[in-house]
């Protein structure tokens, strides 16, 4: 449709916008990694080093707060502003529909990720180390699943 200055401005904006996407998810995702590591930590040897459980609290309240929920939004607002540029996604294929399905299990993911730190915090936590260590495969396995999705186009 060119000539609709929204369009026009949407096809414009797009480069741009993939640019802040694909920053927004490296920052997302360096948090979905190493929070799940932090967890690790925090149960397994916080508790044998005076005044380590609060600096752990810290650094996961910090890690959610000011990189990966910022990050999350950018992520998801920058994908919906392609979503909606014109031409930019073929729903007739699959992987559209893969990619939603693992970004909301990603966007989960980060929820749940918040759940636990808030266990932490109340004191009662009942994941082990090792069951932390599983749920870090999660992001990994979403991960691959999305840049096929994107670099594929299945
Ligand atoms: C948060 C919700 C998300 C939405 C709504 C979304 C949506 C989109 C859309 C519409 C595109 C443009 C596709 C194209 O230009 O052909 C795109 C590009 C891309 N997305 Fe996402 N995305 C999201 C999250 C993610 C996540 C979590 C990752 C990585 C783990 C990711 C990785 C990428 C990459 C690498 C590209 C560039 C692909 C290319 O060059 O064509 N996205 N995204």
């Amino acid at each position: 449709m060119p000539g609709n200055p929204m369009t026009d401005l949407l096809f414009t904006l797009y480069p741009w916008v993939k640019s802040l996407h694909i920053m927004a998810v490296i920052s997302w995702m360096a948090g979905l990694f190493y929070l799940p590591r932090l967890f690790v930590y925090h149960v397994e040897k916080a508790q044998a080093v005076d005044g380590a459980p609060e600096i752990f609290f810290e650094m996961e309240e910090k890690l959610l707060r000011v990189i990966m929920r910022p990050a999350m939004i950018v992520a998801w607002v920058c994908g919906l502003i392609m979503v909606f540029t014109p031409g930019i996604v073929g729903w007739d294929w699959a992987w559209p529909w893969v990619k939603g399905a693992a970004v909301i299990g990603m966007t989960w993911f980060h929820h749940w990720l918040m759940a636990r730190r808030k266990d932490f915090v109340e004191g009662r936590n009942t994941l082990t180390g090792r069951q932390y260590r599983m749920m870090n495969e999660v992001p990994t396995v979403l991960m691959v699943i999305i840049v096929l999705a994107v670099i594929l186009k299945f």
